[in-house]
């Protein structure tokens, strides 16, 4: 298991990108819409992981929820895994809270699910597979 991706919720996809192209010294590698998360993502690779930046693309998104009540910032750390079902149920029976019911198609070709912040110390987590 490794860090795929640090997911940082933004106002303004467009400004964020400007400011992370600086600081990283270089352009996105992908940049996406989720419709179903009512997110767009932008990408950038920085060695094995990458940062994912968050914009909403509605009032309704739990993007904009999250701004709005906590402001810009890193919103949640996604890791990578072999096999995101056997993981969920691993989890479920470790008692933690598994926010889907079953994983669901994320950006940049993943299978995605999210466990609840509450049970890992205040850090939304997601777990990412990629699709064959
Ligand atoms: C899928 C595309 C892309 C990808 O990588 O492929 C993505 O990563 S999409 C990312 C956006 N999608 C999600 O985050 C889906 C999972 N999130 C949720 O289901 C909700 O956001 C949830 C359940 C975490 C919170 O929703 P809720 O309606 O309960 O919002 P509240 O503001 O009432 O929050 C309750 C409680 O949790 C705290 N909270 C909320 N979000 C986060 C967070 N990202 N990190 C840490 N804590 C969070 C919030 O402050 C509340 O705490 P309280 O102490 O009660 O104030
Ligand atoms: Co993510």
């Amino acid at each position: 298991m490794h860090i795929d991706h640090i997911g940082i919720a933004v106002k303004d996809i467009k400004k964020a990108t400007e400011t992370y192209s600086k600081i990283l010294n270089a352009s996105p590698t992908k940049s996406e819409t989720v419709e179903s998360e009512k997110v767009e993502t932008v990408f950038f690779q920085t060695g094995e992981s990458k940062v994912e930046l968050l914009g909403p693309t509605g009032d309704d998104s739990v993007i904009a929820k999250y701004v709005e009540k906590k402001g810009e910032g890193i919103h949640h750390v996604a890791f990578e895994v072999d096999d995101i079902h056997a993981e969920l149920d691993r989890l479920r029976k470790e008692g933690f809270t598994i926010l889907n019911k079953q994983p669901k198609d994320g950006a940049d070709n993943k299978l995605v699910a999210f466990v609840h912040p509450k049970d890992n110390h205040g850090v939304l987590v997601e777990l990412c597979q990629s699709k064959k």
